[in-house]
Formats: structure tokens, C-alpha cells, sequence
């Protein structure tokens, strides 16, 4: 509800919105640069009227501008003419013109907002749909951040998703206000809103043919120039005329023979509400709020354009399903829950297969769940996790909707959470969801279970369990749902270890010129995965890439798995030969930005984004790498290249820890023995990268647990604060 509460008007007012927005902007830079030119000192009016009366034959009118400048109408021959005024003596300083652009772009913003019903109506529509996108997209924002605690937090996701996010998160408070103001600008244009100022002054004389001089009258002397918004003097051939004054507290009209007041009506609320929705619309008045608004419209066509791509990306890439029953003929419901659409993959093959055991199932977001079909026996929830530990996009209102439903003590259930490990709450969400099904008195098959970063061994296995459960033979044929690929070439390779079959090597691929297209890579980082699905497999392995986008090639590390499904494949192309692969970003492993020192600890290919991160140090930041390997002359990879990285200064020191080595070591015998130092190096604010297989993970964590011991610092709080990050497989 909310993304479509944020997307359809988004995309419908995105155009008209460049359009009105883009002139806006311009429209509200001009204030600034008229008040750079504006001159300043406090007078009051009676004292400006007379300088400039004196200064200057025929004066009739005295403007100030909303940017401070003053500008006077007098006669010049037989012609009027306008001039810039310096308040401080009443002489005129140049001729006054507003820029040809700024009137250029005045009309076209007033043409649109004023003459036309239909755009004024349009205009009308599109700064109440503005006011709509930005709130739900804070809504949005902020349950992508997983919460308002966390608004301010670290951003996560892809570049785009990142530009789109970060954007909207900067000038959202400058959209919020320039949508306000235009939709109580549209309502006063149609008269929804009342004007404010009912009476009118009518038939004032002066009360006599002699005027005193404009500098001795007490009620312009009560005005100061900086609450004056126009002048008209009386008329020197009209002996009955008055003066009429407008000013930011109200309206007048002063006495020129006694220079009093003959009328004097204070600004009311409507008429006060008016001018402030004004100078905050347009800047004018307030012309670094011009320039904010300007800026914050300015973003407009970046938020349109990243949040149109987003929702294409979106669309393309959801699922289809073959034989999905409708509910109130199916015994078992399934429910998905995903941002990213990887869980539909693995919804439709249990789908497919539950169809094929003969059961009738009814497969449906999280979110759509409203009520149990009447034959429903049991329900399977697969569901991912965002923010931290929140509902993914499709099952965000799902929790609240079943605290409505009525209890049902009848219906078995099971949940499988898909998340990644390096989150601090892994499948926060799938707890969530059993727990409140145990709550609604639904009765558990088991306790939740996991797949950690779309494992197609870890969700197999909980099929296995389910065909056990349901006394059904599964026939499971997952097809990962796949982003698009690219055909990469093998350049070079370079083969570490002695064991063949164990073997580790260092492939770089370069892009592969396609339908006539250049060959390029998508954007991709260092410690990000490249997909690679072997010949004949369906499921992807990801490799951390060693180099980024910039470096114009990948480069990964590679271990044959004897048996394995991929990796002796790979490792066995020669340069020439081709595959097909894609990028998937990997937020939770990016090297902090900062000059804060880095320790990286790895072990075997884990040494891979490691590399990659020490070979773009070029400005220096003080890193040192703990690496693991099996011994000198086995394993060690880029062996050479890290003592040059150390020669050169990008790597500050380097610690190996072998394993067949006499006396063996490992990387976290390493960490304990430098205790100290690397204590001392975190408290001062360094981060710690650690990547390799999951048992080095676990020894190294356990190994700083006890290097922090006391120091005030913790894990669980390194790992929240973004310090401690791991790539773990
Ligand atoms: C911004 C973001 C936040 C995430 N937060 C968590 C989290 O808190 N816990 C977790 O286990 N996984 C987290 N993940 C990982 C996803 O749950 C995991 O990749 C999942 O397989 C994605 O499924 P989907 O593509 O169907 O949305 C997060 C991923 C992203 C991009």
C-alpha cells in the first residue's frame, strides 16, 4: 500500500514536477542574487521618502523589493523611469529592470500556476501528490533503515538504490515545504482559501491644501524600511491626494498635511498566512531559503529518474506462477516475503513441487493475506529480512493483519527465513513471524528455520524435512531467479598449491564485446559477488571480487572443491574461454569510508576483496592484514604482490599465520599475540574486515572477544556500529 501509495503518483507528476519544479528552481536562486546586491543600514520610511524626494524629480513610488533592494518610480523628462536607490543618501545607482531570464521564467512558472485552468488544476494536483510521495517515501525510508531510531543510520543496498535513498533523505524537509506551500498556493488560487483584508479604504482627502515635510510625518516615522513593501507619494498637482503606504504589518494611507494616519488596517491571519506561504514557496524574503528550495527542486528529476528505474527493475523481475489455486479452494497457503525478489525464486520451486505432490496451494505475498481460506490445513511462510530485523517490502503489514484474523488452533505452520549472517539480527523477521503464529494459536511443525544468503543446499534441506513432515514426496527444481548476465572472457589465470585437486587460482576476466555493443562492465565494488551459474547447474556460486568496476576486469579467487558443482569448473578455464556471470552487490562488506586504521584478517581465498581493498589504499590509510595459508609455498596467495603492497606503503604491516607450518598457526593465534596493539588500534576507531569459511570466522571472533575484553568496547557493539564486518562462506 505504501510503495503504491508512493510509486503511481510519483510516476504520474514526476514530468509536470520537472517542469514547474525546474523553473521554480531557477525563479528561487534570483532572490539570492538580488540580495547580494541589495544595499543595507536601518532607516525609517519618513527619512528614505525624503532623501529620495530630494534626490530625484517626479518621485511617485518607493518599492522594497522582498530581497532588500529599493526601487523608485520617478519622471525623467516626460518618461517614468525605475531606479535602483541607495537608502543611505537617495540617489539613484543604476536602472532598475527585473532579468530578462528571471521574467522569462516568471511567466512561465505564473502561466502554468495562473492563466491556465487546466495546468493551474494539474499544478493544483501534482503539489498534492508531491506532498503525498514525500511522506510515504519517508515512511518507506525509513522502514528501510529499520525504523526511525535508525533514520540517520548507515545507508544500505545498491548504488542505485543508495542515490535514490540518500537523496530523498537529504531534501525531503525542502520538498515537504515547497509541496505545502503550493498546495495552499493551488487552494488560494481557487478561492478555497479565504483572502484575509475585507475593507478598503475609500474617498480619504487630505485635511488640508499645506503638507509638511515627508522627514517630520510621524506615522511614516513609525515604519521602519525594512518592514516596507511599497510607497505611493500624493500627488504634487492634486492638493486633495494622500499618501498610501503597504507595509509587512498592513495597509495605510497618511495625512500630508499633518502626517498622520487616516486609516490604518493591521495585516489579518489569512492575509499573514498568505505572505509567509509565499516567502516560503518562493524564497522571496528569505533568500537562503530560496536557494535551499531551489536546490531541493532541483533533485526532483534525480529522485524521478532513480525511483523510475527502481520500480522497472522491480516489475521486470517478479514472479510467475503456474497452477496457483485460489484460496478458498487450497489446503496449503504459502506465503513469500521479499524485497528483492531472490525468495520468489525459491517460493515457486516448493510451489511447482507441492502442486506435483498433488496438493492445492495458494502462493501469495505476505501482505495479501487478509483471511484463512475455509479448507486451509497449513501454512508455509518464507520470508526474508530488511532494516534491522524488519519486514521485507511484501510483508510489511502482515503482523498487524494477523493480530486482526481470527485465531486458528486447526492450521500447522513452518517458517523458513532467508537472510544473511553478517546482519546482526540473521532472519530477524521469520522469528517475528513464528512467534506470532505460535501466538495465534496455530500449532508449530518446527522451530524456524534458515538459509543464509540463498543457500540452495540450506533451503533443500528444509524441503527434505517438509516431504518428511507431509509424508510427500518433493520434487524440488530450484531455479534461482537471476538478474541479467554478462559474458566475461579468461585473461589470465595463475594457479597456487601443490595438491591439484585442492587446488586455488587467481582468474581475471575481462567483458566480452556483445550484439554489437561495447564491452563493459556493470558497477560493481571490490568484496562484492559475481554470480556464476556451471554448465548444466541452476543455482549460482558467488566469488568476492578482488577488483571493482574502475579496474576495467574481475578478478577472483577460485578453490577447487573436489566434487563441487562449479569450482572445478572454473578453475579449469584457460584464458580464451567465456562464461556468463552477474554482480551482486554485497553492502555489508565496503571498506568504510575514512582515514580510520583497518585490520583485515583472512584466510585462503578469504584473502581475495582483502587485496583488492589494500591495492586501492593509494592514499595510505594505515592497514594491516593478518592472512592465513597453509605454509609459505602452499597457498599463499599473491604472496609477492603483498610484500610490494608493503614496500610501497599501501599495506602498513603484514602477519601470515601458516598451518602446516612447524609450529602450526592460525590467523587468530596471530590476533591474540598482537592483543594489545590491536586494542589499542580499535579504541583509536580502526575497523576490522574478516573473510574466509566460517570455522576461521568463528576463531577470529572468538579471538577478539578476548582481545576487547575490558577495553569498553564489545563485538556486538563493533558489529552494530559497522566496524566489524564479515564475509563469511
Ligand atoms: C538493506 C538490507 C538489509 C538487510 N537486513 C537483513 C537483516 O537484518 N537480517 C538478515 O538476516 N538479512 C538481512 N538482509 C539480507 C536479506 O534478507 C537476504 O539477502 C534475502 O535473501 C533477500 O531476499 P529477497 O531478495 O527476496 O528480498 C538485508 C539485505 C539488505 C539489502
Amino acid at each position: 500500500m505504501l510503495r503504491t501509495l508512493h510509486s503511481i503518483p510519483a510516476l504520474i507528476i514526476a514530468l509536470l514536477l520537472v517542469v514547474v519544479a525546474g523553473a521554480g528552481v531557477a525563479l528561487s536562486i534570483f532572490p539570492a542574487f538580488e540580495h547580494a546586491g541589495a544595499a543595507t543600514g536601518a532607516v525609517d520610511v519618513a527619512t528614505l521618502a525624503a532623501r529620495v524626494d530630494a534626490r530625484l524629480d517626479g518621485a511617485e513610488t518607493i518599492m522594497r523589493r522582498p530581497s532588500g533592494v529599493i526601487v523608485a518610480y520617478h519622471l525623467a523628462g516626460q518618461a517614468q523611469r525605475a531606479s535602483v536607490v541607495d537608502p543611505a543618501t537617495g540617489e539613484a545607482l543604476a536602472d532598475w529592470q527585473p532579468p530578462r531570464a528571471h521574467r522569462w521564467l516568471r511567466d512561465l512558472h505564473r502561466t502554468l500556476l495562473l492563466r491556465n485552468d487546466g495546468a493551474r488544476i494539474a499544478v493544483g494536483i501534482a503539489a498534492a501528490c508531491l506532498v503525498l510521495v514525500v511522506v510515504s517515501g519517508l515512511f518507506l525510508l525509513a522502514r528501510r533503515m529499520g525504523g526511525w531510531r535508525h533514520f540517520a543510520g548507515r545507508m544500505r543496498g545498491d548504488v542505485l538504490q543508495r542515490a535514490h535513498d540518500e537523496t530523498a533523505r537529504i531534501v525531503f524537509a525542502g520538498l515537504l515545504l515547497t509541496a505545502l506551500t503550493g498546495v495552499a498556493m493551488s487552494l488560494a488560487t481557487f478561492g478555497l482559501l479565504p483572502e484575509g483584508g475585507d475593507s478598503e479604504p475609500f474617498g480619504m482627502h487630505a485635511s488640508g491644501a499645506d503638507r509638511i515635510e515627508l522627514e517630520r510625518m510621524p506615522a511614516l516615522r513609525s515604519v521602519d524600511v525594512a518592514q516596507l513593501k511599497q510607497l505611493k507619494l500624493a500627488d504634487r498637482d492634486d492638493p486633495t491626494d494622500v499618501i498610501e503606504i503597504e507595509t509587512a504589518g498592513g495597509t495605510g494611507v497618511v495625512d500630508p498635511a499633518t502626517g498622520t494616519w487616516l486609516w490604518w488596517q493591521a495585516a489579518d491571519g489569512w492575509q499573514r498566512f498568505h505572505a509567509t506561504v509565499a516567502m516560503l514557496h518562493t524564497g522571496e524574503g528569505a533568500w537562503w531559503l530560496g536557494l535551499l528550495l531551489g536546490l531541493s527542486s532541483l533533485t526532483v528529476p534525480v529522485l524521478a529518474a532513480t525511483g523510475f528505474l527502481l520500480w522497472l527493475r522491480r516489475r521486470r523481475s517478479l514472479p510467475r506462477l503456474v497452477g496457483n489455486a485460489p484460496l478458498r479452494d487450497a489446503d496449503t497457503l504459502l506465503l513469500v516475503g521479499s524485497e528483492g525478489n531472490t525468495t520468489w525464486g525459491f517460493a515457486i520451486a516448493l510451489h511447482d513441487a507441492l502442486v506435483r505432490a498433488g496438493l492445492r496451494v495458494h502462493t501469495a505475498p505476505m501482505n495479501d493475506l487478509r483471511a484463512w481460506g475455509a479448507r486451509t490445513r497449513r501454512l508455509l511462510v518464507l520470508t526474508a529480512t530488511y532494516g534491522d530485523g524488519a519486514a521485507p517490502a511484501s510483508a510489511s503489514r502482515f503482523l498487524t493483519r494477523l493480530g486482526r484474523m481470527a485465531p486458528a488452533a486447526a492450521l500447522e505452520f513452518a517458517v523458513l527465513g532467508f537472510g544473511d549472517r553478517q546482519f546482526p539480527r540473521f532472519c530477524g523477521h521469520a522469528y517475528a513471524v513464528h512467534e506470532a503464529l505460535v501466538a495465534h494459536g496455530l500449532h508449530a511443525l518446527a522451530a524456524p528455520a534458515t538459509v543464509d544468503r540463498q543457500s540452495e543446499p540450506e533451503f533443500l534441506q528444509w524441503c527434505a524435512w517438509l516431504a518428511r513432515t507431509l509424508d510427500r514426496a518433493l520434487d524440488v527444481r530450484y531455479r534461482a531467479l537471476l538478474p541479467p548476465t554478462t559474458t566475461l572472457q579468461v585473461v589470465s589465470r595463475e594457479d597456487y598449491g601443490i595438491d591439484a585437486q585442492t587446488r586455488t587460482s587467481v582468474l581475471r576476466l575481462a567483458p566480452v564485446r556483445e550484439h554489437g555493443r561495447r564491452a563493459r562492465l556493470p558497477r560493481f565494488e571490490t568484496g562484492d559477488l559475481l554470480g556464476v551459474v556451471p554448465p548444466g547447474g541452476v543455482a549460482p556460486r558467488y566469488y568476492s571480487c578482488v577488483s571493482a568496476a574502475a579496474d576495467g576486469r574481475v578478478e577472483i579467487c577460485v578453490r577447487r572443491q573436489p566434487g563441487g558443482a562449479c569450482s572445478p569448473w572454473l578453475a579449469d578455464l584457460q584464458p580464451g574461454a567465456t562464461l556468463r556471470a552477474f554482480f551482486r552487490a554485497h553492502e555489508a562488506f565496503r571498506l568504510r569510508a575514512g582515514s580510520a586504521p583497518v585490520v583485515l584478517v583472512g584466510a585462503g581465498t578469504g584473502i581475495g576483496p582483502l587485496v583488492g581493498f589494500i591495492r586501492h589504499n593509494v592514499a595510505g590509510r594505515p592497514m594491516h592484514l593478518y592472512f592465513g595459508a597453509r605454509s609459505k609455498d602452499d597457498g599463499f596467495l599473491y604472496g609477492d604482490e603483498l610484500q610490494q603492497l608493503v614496500a610501497d606503503g599501501r599495506l602498513r604491516t603484514l602477519t601470515t599465520a601458516f598451518s602446516r607450518a612447524i609450529p602450526r598457526a592460525y590467523v587468530q593465534d596471530r590476533l591474540l599475540a598482537d592483543a594489545a596493539r590491536l586494542r589499542e588500534l580499535v579504541v583509536r576507531g580502526a575497523c576490522v574486515m574478516v573473510c574466509g569459511g566460517r570455522a576461521m570466522a568463528e576463531g577470529v571472533a572468538r579471538a577478539w572477544e578476548q582481545i576487547l575484553a575490558g577495553s569498553g568496547l564489545s563485538l556486538p557493539r563493533l558489529r552494530a556500529q559497522g566496524r566489524y564486518v564479515e564475509d563469511v562462506y
